[in-house]
């Protein structure tokens, strides 16, 4: 029992003609090409569409120069770059059916597909990846194209799919696995994921937070998913919800400027802050981070072929001051002895060991990079690099002593491997900077320098080349020939001590970046520069429109894969906003009760988050015991503060959500610090309102949710009732079954002896005879239902009904083991339709509405 009991759905129309659009943007119509939508008789067939032109004499002579691959390995390298990437997936260990799942793959799938290895290819059409732990992560030999158009394929493509959707797998590139696996995270760590969207990074760390929990209980640490962009929090939402978990928080911060939640000293009494009692934790400070930044993106190419089209130097060179900032902050929000992962999908050397460099010359000693070399050592790296160049306005600098006095504030010290200023004087202000000698001896009048250059394309002087003092050969590159996959670059620090004063305050990053851009009453001024190019710059996000498209646009596609994994259902995406803004038609200053927010703080900062549900703990007694009373919860669970709506008028609450111990403590600071964060989304979903179509006849009105189900069912001793496999089989193909209709007919009566409304039926275990109680461990399964007056109706989407009804049955055929009772298996699911026929013919089924909102 555990996560990916399967929530997620399948399809909202907007988001699916979102990525749609995307997966489209990576084709292109040729100029002269007479076909177009317009043209009648072309009835959207023969288009002539052709791909995008894989070549861009910019992006050669950069890498060249730079020097990121050997010049014999050129040729290979590129070659690689131009092919579409393979298709990988991960299982998710904590997944109830992940060896199910792994078994399959090895024994099934690295079997059946093998006809369909391309020749001259590999030789397996899957095949774990080997530095990937307990053969958990997959590549296939297989492009995202192939497997959506091959239809030899279709059945492992509907696989993917569906597990996918169920959350049991997740479909992400291979080298954008690799950064939570250097992070050493352990269950009780509080982690932070600064830059998190589309989530699948987030959705590995909280797998790892999540390993070996038993059932009925949460591990200690969470994990804070953060993301600038609120479209991308709702992606990551989406992901995210598919793993079930009490532990994760998801804001919508700056990085760059995320709150330290800290406790101030002369307000450290319960009373004075007006909370009911004082925080567990006075600020805070995480055991581990991931700050996976934007970037260019081009390392994603292979996936990304427009990329080819928009790529140019200022895309990286404008990033890097933002990179920086979201690194500082990261180091001073990890706690002393902790680890921080730096990582980019980008192979320029001024979005990375630039950008290291930069972190350890601010750091002064108080982190370090780490030596991981012995960490996953099959996974083929390259060391970073200790020299490299700038490129700007269609020169390449060695030194910063060559930059123009007018691009100064654009080619800063930080992007060379010195990190050292070079000033002239100059009186813009009043103020005369002090001069920084070249080591020859002269002034560094750069112009003079310019102008008397021979070649004005470089001014790459040998003598002025400058190669890092710090131990950048510690840092990751990972390149796409090596494993016939993408490119990353990672870089692991350990904090040994405090930053020196002031480095990488959110208050000292003010004066680099602009003000802060997540609070809506402060207006966002984009400061902006011509780059080189002459494309605007805005350093306030770091994001300049074609830097924004090109590296939003690689990582949409780059998660999403084939379209599939991201294409949301209606019913899930209102859902996910109805946790983003549930009160979105409530006026937006809700009052809050002071008591259960923090008192006279929270008053201060009442609608600062406008437009962002509250979230308010749930204190409701009448309705918690008439819940535990209903249920029969046991004294043991732990109710008390870790439920939590995001309605604050207690009377119409419609969803209860359960937070973990961490949360909980997080969620008390906040209150207590006057709500610095901006909390999009948290807790699992534990209790919806529910009615009858005919009214509400039950006697407890909220159902338990299937999210929250495997978390409180240990608890559970009343409304709960037990079915053999095959009754249990039976309610997944008809959906409702007549009491007296039970194979088992003790079920039947024990049915509809429950009280009307929710309860909970659980797979009992071949062999097994008919009980009352089952020790519930990690392969338990059970569902929600309905008891309506003589027949029972599962409460589970059709997904989760289809994947439950899959495993059951392999499951029943393993234990099974012969080719007769294979037979079986597959008759009933070919019979399955006319089964349901029948039993919607008996039309015993009771309707119900399962009230929502939004
Ligand atoms: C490389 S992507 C992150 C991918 C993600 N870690 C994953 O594995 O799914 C970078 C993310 O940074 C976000 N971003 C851009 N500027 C940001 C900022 N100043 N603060 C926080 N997030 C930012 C973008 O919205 C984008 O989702």
């Amino acid at each position: 029992m555990g996560g990916g009991g399967g929530r997620g759905r399948g399809g909202s129309r907007t988001q699916r003609r979102h990525f749609r659009q995307n997966r489209e943007n990576v084709w292109k119509r040729p100029k002269s090409d007479p076909s177009s939508e317009n043209n009648p008789e072309n009835n959207g067939e023969n288009r002539g569409w052709e791909p995008f032109a894989t070549q861009n004499p910019a992006f050669d002579e950069y890498y060249k120069e730079q020097g990121i691959v050997t010049p014999e390995e050129w040729d290979g390298f590129i070659e690689v770059l131009r092919k579409p990437l393979p298709a990988a997936f991960r299982i998710n260990s904590s997944s109830q059916f992940c060896s199910d799942i792994r078994t399959q793959l090895e024994n099934d799938f690295m079997i059946s597909l093998q006809a369909e290895v391309s020749e001259g290819g590999e030789l397996v059409p899957i095949r774990p990846l080997p530095w990937y732990p307990e053969n958990l992560a997959w590549h296939s030999n297989f492009s995202r194209m192939q497997l959506r158009k091959n239809q030899t394929l279709e059945r492992f493509h509907e696989f993917l799919k569906l597990e996918n959707e169920i959350g049991n797998i997740t479909r992400q590139e291979a080298v954008s696995m690799v950064p939570p696996l250097f992070l050493d995270v352990r269950p009780d760590h509080f982690v932070l994921d600064m830059c998190a969207a589309p989530g699948s990074k987030t959705f590995q760390l909280l797998e790892i937070i999540h390993r070996s929990t038993k059932p009925g209980s949460l591990p200690d640490g969470l994990v804070v998913a953060n993301d600038l962009d609120v479209q991308r929090c709702n992606l990551l939402i989406h992901q995210t919800k598919r793993m079930c978990t009490a532990n994760l928080i998801v804001t919508n911060h700056e990085a760059q400027h995320f709150p330290g939640c800290r406790l101030k000293k002369s307000c450290s009494t319960a009373s004075e802050i007006g909370a009911e009692k004082e925080p567990p934790i006075s600020q805070l400070v995480f055991d581990r981070v991931l700050c996976d930044v934007p970037c260019s993106g081009d390392g994603t190419l292979r996936k990304a072929p427009d990329i080819w089209r928009k790529w140019h130097v200022g895309l990286g060179n404008g990033v890097h001051p933002l990179q920086v900032q979201i690194a500082m902050r990261g180091l001073s929000l990890l706690k002393v002895g902790g680890r921080m992962v730096y990582s980019t999908c980008s192979m320029n050397p001024v979005e990375n060991e630039a950008v290291i460099a930069e972190i350890l010359r601010k750091c002064d000693g108080s982190v370090e990079l780490v030596d991981v070399s012995s960490e996953l050592p099959q996974l083929v790296r390259r060391p970073g690099l200790k020299k490299w160049k700038v490129r700007d306005k269609g020169r390449w600098l060695v030194s910063h002593k060559n930059v123009s006095k007018y691009r100064k504030s654009v080619i800063v010290p930080s992007m060379f491997p010195s990190g050292r200023r070079f000033t002239e004087p100059t009186d813009h202000n009043g103020s005369v900077e002090v001069e920084e000698k070249h080591e020859n001896g002269g002034n560094g009048n750069v112009e003079d320098a310019l102008e008397s250059s021979d070649d004005p394309a470089t001014l790459a002087n040998e003598q002025d080349e400058e190669v890092s003092d710090f131990p950048l050969e510690r840092c990751m590159r990972i390149v796409p020939h090596d494993q016939n996959g993408g490119a990353f670059f990672i870089a692991v620090f350990h904090k040994r001590s405090d930053l020196p004063a002031n480095q990488g305050k959110p208050n000292s990053l003010e004066g680099d970046l602009g003000p802060r851009n997540d609070e809506p009453q402060v207006q966002l001024q984009n400061q902006s520069t011509e780059d080189t190019n002459g494309i605007v710059a805005s350093l306030a996000d770091g994001t300049d429109e074609t830097f924004s498209e090109a590296a939003s646009e690689a990582e949409l596609i780059k998660d999403e894969l084939d379209g599939d994994s991201l294409e949301l259902d209606q019913s899930v995406t209102c859902e996910e906003n109805v946790n983003v803004s549930e009160e979105a038609q409530a006026p937006s200053d809700k009052e809050i009760d002071p008591k259960k927010a923090g008192g006279k703080r929270k008053l201060q900062t009442q609608g600062k988050w406008r437009g962002v549900d509250p979230v308010v703990f749930f204190k409701d007694e009448a309705t918690i015991n008439s819940i535990k009373t209903f249920y029969g919860i046991d004294e043991s669970f732990p109710f008390n503060g870790h439920l939590v709506t995001r309605n604050s008028d207690a009377n119409h609450v419609k969803r209860i959500y359960y937070v973990s111990k961490s949360v909980k403590d997080v969620l008390e600071l906040n209150f207590s610090v006057g709500q610095q964060l901006k909390i999009t989304s948290i807790g699992l979903k534990m209790f919806e309102r529910q009615t009858a179509r005919e009214g509400n006849l039950a006697p407890c009105s909220f159902r338990i949710s299937s999210e929250g189900l495997p978390l409180i069912l240990p608890y559970i001793t009343k409304q709960i009732v037990y079915a053999s496999p095959v009754d249990f089989k039976h309610l997944l193909q008809y959906k409702s079954i007549k009491f007296a209709d039970f194979v088992d007919a003790e079920l039947g009566q024990k049915a509809s002896g429950l009280m009307s409304g929710c309860c909970v039926i659980v797979l009992r275990k071949d062999g097994k005879a008919s009980s009352d109680s089952i020790e519930v461990d990690e392969s338990t399964i059970a569902i929600g239902c309905w008891k309506g007056k003589s027949s029972l109706s599962v409460m589970v989407t059709a997904i989760d009904c289809q994947e439950l009804l899959e495993r059951l049955l392999m499951r029943m055929e393993t234990e099974k083991g012969s080719s007769e009772k294979k037979d079986e298996a597959s008759n009933a699911k070919g019979d399955e339709e006319q089964d349901i026929e029948d039993m919607e013919k008996n039309g015993d089924e009771e309707s119900i509405t399962l009230e929502t909102e939004g």
